[in-house]
């Protein structure tokens, strides 16, 4: 409130308070109008190439529940699609909505899938950190994955299964042997566009690349999302019932095809 006295949650709404950029020519996610997006024939398959040994802990950082991976070598690494150089696998996390109607971050002609997978890589080839990279045009490659509501997912079941070991905000896990292939679908076909961070700090230093096809998720495997707290130990418990960004004005971009 005014008084600042009560820790409230700014949404998004109040985030171009803080950070201005969340008013910039390239801010994410967008409502990707398929009509308008443009075929073309530079660019390339997307090439993952993930060692399941990099994965080391699941995490509720109290905004999302992430698994962060070994980025000390390159190990892990994204080539091809829009990608000029290698970049290297940081962390995977999720968006989701308080019903099933809604919840992912982009949109497709206007329609909201029920949550939305983030697979982050951080240019490796050109700067030395993610930290570094984050600040920087061409730093950050995102693979957005939709998540449908349907059968249950026996991959993301791996992920749900441990939800409940790591409910309060801060709690972290041991995670490992865990390829984030498993929770891509078939097709590998994309969407690419100029970007940003979803969340603040909203720095605009993401190449988008969002998969067309979707991978199914059930309504149980949903509402464990939803059962995580923002909120830790010693204060009072609040549900993460929510945490996408709303679509952003594309202010000219071109959306592009493979
Ligand atoms: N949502 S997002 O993919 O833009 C994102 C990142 F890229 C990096 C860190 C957190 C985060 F939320
Ligand atoms: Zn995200």
């Amino acid at each position: 409130g005014k008084n600042g006295m009560s820790k409230i949650y700014w949404g998004p709404a109040h985030w171009k308070e803080v950070f201005p950029v969340a008013n910039g020519d390239r801010q994410s996610p967008i409502d990707i109008k398929t009509e308008e997006t443009k075929y073309d024939p530079s660019l390339r398959p997307l090439n993952p190439n993930y060692d399941p040994a990099s994965a080391k802990i699941i995490l509720n950082n109290g905004h999302s529940t992430s698994v962060e991976f070994d980025d000390t070598v390159n190990k892990s690494v994204l080539t091809g699609g829009p990608l000029s150089g290698t970049y290297r696998l940081r962390q995977i996390h999720f968006h989701w909505g308080s019903n099933d109607e809604a919840g992912s971050e982009h949109a497709v002609d206007g329609m909201k899938y029920a949550a939305e997978l983030h697979v982050v890589h951080w240019n490796a080839e050109k700067y030395s950190s993610f930290v570094e990279a984050a600040r920087q045009s061409d730093g950050l490659a995102v693979m957005a994955v939709f998540l449908k509501i349907g059968e249950c997912n026996p991959q993301l079941k791996k992920i749900t299964d441990r939800l409940d070991t790591i409910r309060i905000k801060g709690k972290r896990a041991l995670f490992t042997n865990f390829d984030p292939s498993c929770l891509l679908p078939k097709s590998l076909d994309y969407w690419t566009y100029f970007g940003s961070l979803t969340v603040p700090p909203l720095l605009e230093s993401v190449i988008w690349i969002v998969l067309r096809e979707p991978i199914s998720v059930c309504s149980e495997q949903l509402a464990k999302f939803r059962s995580l707290l923002s909120t830790a130990e010693d204060e009072v418990a609040c549900c993460l019932l929510r945490n996408y960004r709303p679509p952003q004005p594309l202010k000219g971009r071109e959306v592009r095809r493979n």
